[in-house]
């Protein structure tokens, strides 16, 4: 009898891809960002992407990152991947919940990661470490006891025809 593969994803790598993934369908021209929200058993809750709020056109809103008039930037339309994920859930509560982002929750993110009750985060990328908006995320989390750690590249290669 044949054995049981042995190079099959692992969890972390997974949740951490189908994140990726989900960041893939983000229209944003300079961060595309990802989030996978699982419960504690490994179940996939939800998902999410960084984009404009339904009824808000990708064609119409725009895109910039910089301009004098910040009604002309993205920032203060983009609905982020985190908190897409977290309303994209209809199932109840997200209470002890992981969630896996290619991107340091923000701010924001963290207050509605804290309210709804998830535990732990798991994150790629941390290019805004440095930034109020990250420093006040982490000191939020800490204080909510809200675990986070970066994820462990691998650097396998997945690929898909599609
Ligand atoms: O917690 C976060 C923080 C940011 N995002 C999104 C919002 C924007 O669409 C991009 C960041 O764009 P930059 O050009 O790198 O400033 O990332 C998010 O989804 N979650
Ligand atoms: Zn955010």
């Amino acid at each position: 009898m044949s054995e049981k593969r042995k190079d099959y994803l692992s969890w972390d790598e997974y949740f951490m891809g189908v994140a990726m993934l989900a960041g893939m369908r983000s229209k944003d021209p300079n961060t595309q960002v990802g989030c996978c929200i699982v419960s504690k058993d490994n179940k996939i809750l939800s998902m999410g992407y960084n984009g404009f709020p339904i009824g808000c056109s990708d064609d119409e809103f725009p895109w910039a990152r910089e301009g004098g008039d910040p009604l002309e930037t993205k920032y203060v339309y983009s609905t982020h991947s985190e908190l897409n994920a977290i309303l994209n859930y209809s199932g109840g509560s997200l209470a002890g919940a992981k969630l896996y982002v290619s991107l340091f929750p923000c701010n924001e993110c963290a207050k509605a990661i804290i309210q709804a009750g998830i535990k732990e985060v798991i994150y790629d990328c941390d290019k805004y470490a440095d930034t109020p908006s990250v420093i006040a995320s982490k000191r939020m989390m800490d204080a909510a006891g809200v675990r986070y750690h970066q994820y462990h590249r691998t650097n396998r290669e997945v690929k898909i025809l599609l």
